[in-house]
């Protein structure tokens, strides 16, 4: 069954107007390896924690970069028709807005089974909304604005994108034309050729320790002038070639501050708004694969305690990959092979037809199964990996409905195999702008969260290269040093877990004991 809201009724949590706080019992395994035989030694390992979360929620702004781009006025105008309950006509009849699509605002969650107080009898299980464990930001109420190098101004950049049915666009046009993006940096050697023929919207010069201070400036005066308390900024812009990472140039906070001051050709566009996010105070998250998050930003990041999150939203054809192929490992069947092809019809396609820009698409889409096959030394000796090709061709035609054709090859029982082919049909922009939201929502969140562990004298947040957010990207940032999980459903099950840490719930661990009773009662040990 389903019910919209949850109330806590559990002695280990407590509720005020400000917060909630749950004490938690964390359960791990520790594992050592036996010195000779090698053999993993299994400890079970548990800490109690406070998790703490304020309950009062910010007004929420969001900048993007690239705000005139396909997904970034196709998010703007959804938000909008959401807010105004826009409908609209299409050949199927009337259409109504929605956040389909939206983990925060569409998945739901497993609460339990039903079961009476005194009872031991459970019957079904009960589902809720996932926004309904903890109080988020709806995306109805946020302020969005940012920057393009295009200066179309929003119901323009709408009908460039060619993404929502016209009857929408008609009605959304008087509210999108008043939004207008601010001038932002280019440097034309970071994105194709082809994409400076809309540069028109730009900040003078090519100082860029101007341009930081511009950024800044602008930053401050959105939230002046929107009324926010804080705002996030994402980068929805062209994917960008890598960064050279060069010791004395962007290995360092101070030495990329540094850099920044010179001009220094290697700072990137994009990690020049991450440093001046990060100097605002500001999370930043990258939805594009360029390596924005060099060394500097990291460390620096991590001196002013503000959260990163990255690489390249995760939304359609990398996500299915990231399902099927846990799936055929955890099942014990071997992909051989993994051809990913796609084409693409949107201005995205246009950049990534250059091969500087395809490379780092590349390598965000190869990087995805990397974990799943490291899990599994049944199947793959060391340094074995399934071969993985993966080709993005620019096919205007087609625009935003990105087509995805993709086969695996896999071995099965007694040398057999087996082939899966798909093709998937993926209107890019309308995967990745929900996910847009939740990666907005879920950092904010993020940053009313804080636990303390006990014997520890403060509470802390989390680190700030966010890996929570990893669900929702192809190649995710995590602390140094930490495994990268790429398996969709346990980086779902990673949200989903903390979130009810955080109300004092249980991890769902889907042992379903309650359901597996033997129903001749306390009989003997057969
Ligand atoms: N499903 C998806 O759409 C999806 C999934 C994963 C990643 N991405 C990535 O998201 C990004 C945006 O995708 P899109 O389809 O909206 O692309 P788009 O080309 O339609 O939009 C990008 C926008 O960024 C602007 N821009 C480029 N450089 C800029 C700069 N320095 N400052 C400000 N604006 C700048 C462009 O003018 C354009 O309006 C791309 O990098 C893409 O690879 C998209
Ligand atoms: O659907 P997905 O793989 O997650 O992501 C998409 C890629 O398939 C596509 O090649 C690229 O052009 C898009 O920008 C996006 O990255």
């Amino acid at each position: 069954m389903f019910t919209e809201s949850v109330t806590l009724d559990a002695p280990n949590v407590r509720v005020t107007d400000d917060a909630i706080e749950a004490d938690y019992l964390y359960e791990t395994t520790r594992v050592t390896l036996d010195e000779v035989s090698g053999a993993a030694v299994a400890r079970p390992h548990c800490e109690r924690y406070t998790f703490r979360t304020e309950r009062q929620l910010p007004r929420l702004g969001l900048m993007l970069v690239g705000w005139g781009g396909n997904n970034g006025s196709t998010v703007t105008g959804a938000v909008i028709a959401n807010r105004e309950g826009i409908t609209w006509r299409t050949k199927e009849g009337i259409r109504r807005p929605n956040y389909v699509g939206s983990l925060t605002q569409s998945a739901t969650v497993r609460l339990g089974s039903l079961c009476a107080p005194d009872s031991d009898t459970h019957e079904e299980d009960v589902y809720v909304p996932l926004s309904s464990l903890l109080p988020m930001v709806h995306p109805n109420d946020l302020e969005i604005g940012g920057w393009d190098i295009s200066s179309a101004d929003l119901a323009e950049a709408m009908a460039r994108a060619q993404v929502l049915d016209y009857d929408l666009q008609r009605q959304l046009r008087p509210h999108m034309a008043r939004l207008r993006p601010l001038p932002s940096v280019f440097y034309p050697d970071f994105v194709a050729a082809n994409q400076s023929a809309r540069a028109d919207n730009l900040l003078p010069g090519d100082d860029k320790q101007a341009h930081l201070e511009r950024l800044r400036a602008d930053i401050a005066e959105f939230r002046r002038a929107r009324g926010v308390d804080k705002v996030i900024v994402l980068w929805t812009a062209n994917t960008e070639r890598f960064a050279e990472v060069l010791e004395g140039v962007n290995d360092t906070a101070e030495n990329l501050l540094a850099a920044i001051r010179g001009s220094h050709p290697e700072v990137s566009p994009s990690t020049l708004f991450a440093v001046a996010s990060i100097l605002e105070g500001c999370s930043f998250i990258n939805g594009s694969p360029q390596n924005t998050f060099v060394p500097g930003v990291v460390e620096l990041a991590v001196q002013h305690d503000v959260f990163l999150g990255g690489d390249d939203f995760k939304s359609g054809q990398t996500k299915f990959k990231s399902v099927l192929v846990d799936f055929l490992i955890g099942a014990g069947i071997k992909p051989l092979s993994i051809a990913s092809y796609n084409h693409l019809g949107n201005n995205d396609g246009k950049n990534l037809s250059a091969p500087s820009q395809f490379r780092s698409k590349e390598i965000s889409k190869s990087s995805v199964v990397d974990d799943m096959v490291a899990s599994n030394g049944i199947l793959y000796q060391p340094g074995e990996r399934p071969d993985h090709l993966v080709v993005i061709k620019y096919m205007p035609a087609v625009g935003d409905s990105k087509r995805a054709l993709d086969e695996y090859e896999s071995e099965i029982f007694m040398g057999g195999r087996n082939t899966i082919v798909v093709h998937q049909t993926c209107e890019d922009s309308l995967l990745a702008a929900p996910l847009i939201l939740d990666l907005a929502i879920l950092t904010e969140l993020a940053q009313r969260i804080s636990l303390r562990r006990d014997g520890d004298a403060q509470y802390e947040r989390f680190h700030p290269v966010l890996s929570l957010l990893s669900y929702l990207l192809k190649a995710p940032m995590v602390p140094h040093g930490t495994p990268v999980v790429n398996a969709l459903s346990r980086q779902r099950a990673c949200i989903e877990n903390i979130l009810r840490a955080c109300v004092g719930l249980p991890p769902e661990n889907d042992m379903r004991l309650e359901h597996k009773r033997n129903p001749r009662g306390h009989q003997k040990s057969l």
